[in-house]
């Protein structure tokens, strides 16, 4: 319970691609019993659900139409979690490389932002929450009152992209996957509506020196001065 929200307080972690805010808002979500909200899942099962329906990347009437029917949900599996799209499991599908990069180009229409900008905003009022994004700090809650900006080099980010999906058996060169990194993140600063940016009152961890665990105390540590500080209210 905090003295400002019913479940606690709202915790922002906006960043590039592969800078660690999947992982460290899973890991801090557990620590602090928070809900763990990846809106890049969501712009994800977008991407895929207009893939499957052939839907262009700037044909916005009908991104909006698919975006006004279709339910995107989170679903616990253990310590992981599964992201329903009208009910489907799309958790693997959604982290295609591909559906990747068509998600950098769907998340910059306008229909689409606006509507996952209202399901963000009411998944997440009550607080109790941690949203990893692009513009969570900025844009979706910039009254949250913990807000991190994940960064680490477009080096270090493709490095980490390339060893997970040499993992996962994809080919591509570790030079293919760092470019592909900085592709999408000029596609992410660049784009009109609610670029990637670092909010005015995030703080800022540049982690391509940081262990995960290291990263996540320091988070840990942000969020439970701010808990205390609200107690004392
Ligand atoms: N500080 C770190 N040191 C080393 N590896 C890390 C660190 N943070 C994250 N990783 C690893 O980098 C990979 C990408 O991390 P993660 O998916 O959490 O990044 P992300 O910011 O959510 O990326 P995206 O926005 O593209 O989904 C994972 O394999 C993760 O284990
Ligand atoms: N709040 C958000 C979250 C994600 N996006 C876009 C930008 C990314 O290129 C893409 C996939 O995100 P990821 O799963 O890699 O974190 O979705 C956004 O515009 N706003």
């Amino acid at each position: 319970m905090s003295a400002v929200r019913e479940n606690g307080v709202i915790v922002a972690i906006d960043g590039p691609s592969g800078a660690g805010k999947s992982s460290l808002t899973k890991l801090l979500a557990q620590r602090l019993g928070y809900i763990h909200i990846d809106t890049g899942a969501m712009f994800r099962a977008v991407a895929l659900m207009s893939k499957r329906a052939g839907i262009a990347t700037d044909d916005d009437a009908r991104l909006a139409e698919l975006c006004r029917g279709l339910e995107v949900t989170f679903v616990r599996d253990g310590e992981n979690c599964r992201v329903l799209a009208n009910g489907e499991d799309v958790s693997t599908e959604i982290r295609t490389e591909e559906i990747g990069l068509l998600t950098s180009a769907i998340s910059a229409r306008k229909p689409v932002r606006e509507a996952l900008l209202t399901m963000q905003r009411a998944m997440g009022a009550k607080g109790g929450v941690i949203l990893e994004g692009r513009d969570i700090g900025t844009v979706v809650f910039p009254d949250a009152e913990v807000k991190f900006f994940l960064s680490a080099s477009a080096e270090e980010r493709g490095r980490r992209r390339y060893l997970e999906l040499a993992a996962r058996g994809d080919k591509a060169t570790l030079e293919e996957t760092i470019a592909k990194v900085i592709q999408r993140d000029q596609q992410d600063e660049g784009r009109e509506h609610a670029p990637l940016k670092q909010a005015d009152d995030a703080l800022p961890i540049d982690s391509t020196s940081l262990s995960i665990e290291e990263v996540l105390t320091v988070m840990e540590n942000a969020v439970r001065e701010r808990l205390a500080q609200d107690d004392k209210r």
